[in-house]
Formats: C-alpha cells, structure tokens, sequence
C-alpha cells in the first residue's frame, strides 16, 4: 500500500484497463519436462491492468481540492493504452515496467506506481478443411479458465530514473479434479469430529499460485530466455498433482512448490492459496468399474496458505516425493542430504 512521507495512505488509479494488443513479439521459454509449453505466439496480448499511483506532490487534491497536480485517470487508461502499442517485448511484467517506468518519467511529481495486469487468455483454436487441421493464427477462443498476472512496484530514484520495489507473478483461478488417489485420514478425532477417514476421494481443488525471481530482469525480458510462463506452472502443478498420491492438499501443494523451485533456478519464492472442494459422494464407486456419482460439496471450504523459499527447500527441511524422481532417489534421502538442489 502506497504512503507518504508521514505514514498516511494516498493513491489514486484506473482499474479494468482493457488492453488488447495484436502482434506482440512472440515469447520463447525454456522447456521443463512437465510441460509441452515452448511459448505464446503473442498474436492477441491482452490484459486487464490496474494502475495506481502516489506522491507527496497528491495531498493537496485529497486536502484542498487541488486538481493541479492530478493526471486524470482518464488519462492514465490513455497511457497505459498508448504504451500497448509501443511495447517491444513478449511478457506481462515486461509491458507493465515499461508503462509504469515511462508514466514516472512523464510526471515527475508522482513518486510511487503499483501496476498489476491480469491476462485476458485467448486460445489458439484448430480449424480444418478437405486439407487436413491446422492452427488458425486469426481466430482464437476468450479462456475464462485459470490466467496469468503480475504485480509490480515502482518507486521514483532519488538520483532520478525508476526503482523495482517489488514484483509478484502469478497463476490464479487453477481448478483442479483427481479422481482418485488422493487421501485424507490421521487428523486428530475427538469430540467434535464427524468426518470420516478417507482413502480414496475425489479431490477438487481451486488454486492460486504465485512466485516471485531472484532477479526481476528474467521476469521484464523474454529474450534472456528465463521466463518462468504461467502456462509452465500450470503444466508442472497438474503434473505433480497426477503423480502424487497425496495425504491432504497441505501435502500436495508444498509438493509442487518442490518440484517448482527445482526446475526453476531463477525463481527465489513461490506461495500458494488454494480451497478444498471435494466433490461430494452420492454413490460410491463400484469396485470392479469405479464408477460412482458425486455432487457439489455444501459449505463452508476449507483453505490453504504455504510459501516455500529457495532457501527453504535447500536447507532440505522438506522432502521431494519419490514420486517425482529428480534428485529425490531413496540414497538422497536415507543420507539425509537435501533432496531439492539448486
Ligand atoms: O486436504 C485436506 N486438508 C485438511 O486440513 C482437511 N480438513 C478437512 O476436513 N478435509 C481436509 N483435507
């Protein structure tokens, strides 16, 4: 949150700057084995950005009425759209500093800039004819699934120029169904516990994702070829969840936090908030068939917070499942080194 010199919170923005750019140079990721990603043509890059801004020079507007020192935010939305077309690189973080860096330069009087921007996921769709199927390249599909966003701040360099202050990337609104080989028993059970042990349930998960680099610089440019791209979390936690057999979703998600530090050295932290959504059981599976019915879970959720640092999983306080391979081989861990190298 955005404060002045005296600890008093100012900002004022423009949220739900819809900003739809065609023909943004193509992003190319270093591939991971859990996933088939290699990039994102970026034929449609479009966002949905959020822009505030701060400075001691604002307080008159709030105090006086003052409008002198006030860009509208009107303007802003111009901005921001204006700098879309501008941009000459392939990532969200990338677009977002160089509007919020460019807007610092325009107005010295704003001090501070927090930019977030959520992407508006836009499929590539198959089309075909007598010829056979390919990518149509012109028509795509609006995703209302799982999206990536990034949050940066920025603050106004004393010696002049932009400072990074902070920056989260993330992978929001992930649901996710196994249908079996997930758990859930040994919790403590006394005399308020009426839920049963469980074997075998159907796990539904909402997840949310985040994560943040060791240096920003592979987050703003696509072409030092470390970007860590939304898609590439997705494949990875999808991939984990498959492999695992999980005992609880606290399990599970420090699980993929693990396997994500792993593969992404360029990566210091990853956090995660995600929601227990069990299908509920109408009909248990048949044995031989498995096949069962289910039905929404009544309220309430439950819910989880984790965050694991490179540091973290180095000192070796938590354990890769065998599952997963790697470095995780049964020698690892009986000598009791850390099993997560750098
Ligand atoms: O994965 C789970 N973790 C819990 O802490 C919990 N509590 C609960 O009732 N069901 C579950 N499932």
């Amino acid at each position: 949150m955005m404060k002045l010199r005296d600890g008093r919170t100012l900002y004022y923005g423009k949220g739900d700057v819809l900003t739809y750019r065609t023909y943004a140079v193509p992003l190319v990721v270093a591939p991971i084995p859990e996933s088939a990603y290699r990039g994102d043509a970026n034929v449609i890059f479009a966002h949905n950005v959020t822009f505030s801004v701060s400075g001691e020079a604002l307080l008159g507007s709030f105090s006086e009425g003052d409008n002198s020192h006030v860009v509208a935010t009107d303007s802003m939305k111009n901005f921001i759209l204006r700098h879309a077309a501008s941009y000459g690189g392939s990532t969200t973080e990338g677009f977002l500093a160089y509007a919020a860096e460019a807007f610092l330069e325009r107005y010295p009087h704003i001090d501070e800039i927090e930019i977030r921007g959520a992407r508006l996921p836009f499929e590539t769709l198959p089309v075909g004819d007598a010829a056979g199927h390919r990518e149509s390249g012109l028509v795509f599909r609006r995703s209302h699934n799982e999206h990536a966003q990034a949050a940066l701040e920025l603050k106004r360099a004393p010696e002049g120029g932009a400072v990074r202050t902070g920056h989260l990337c993330g992978l929001e609104d992930v649901q996710l169904i196994k249908v079996s080989g997930s758990s859930f028993h040994g919790f403590i059970r006394d005399e308020y516990t009426t839920l049963p042990d469980s074997y075998d349930r159907p796990l539904l998960i909402y997840l949310n994702v985040y994560w943040r680099y060791t240096d920003i610089d592979d987050a703003l440019d696509g072409a030092r070829e470390r970007y860590v791209a939304a898609e590439q979390i997705r494949d990875l936690a999808q991939s984990v969840f498959h492999a695992v057999q999980s005992p609880s979703i606290q399990y599970l998600v420090c699980q993929i936090g693990l396997q994500l530090l792993t593969r992404f050295p360029q990566l210091a932290e990853v956090r995660f908030e995600s929601n227990n959504r069990t299908w509920e059981t109408v009909v248990e599976p048949d044995p031989l068939t498995h096949a069962g019915v289910y039905t929404e879970p009544r309220p309430p959720y439950g819910f989880q917070g984790f965050s694991l640092t490179r540091a973290d999983a180095e000192r070796g306080d938590f354990q890769l499942a065998n599952e997963l391979g790697n470095d995780a081989g049964p020698e690892a861990q009986t000598e009791g080194k850390p099993v997560v190298s750098p």
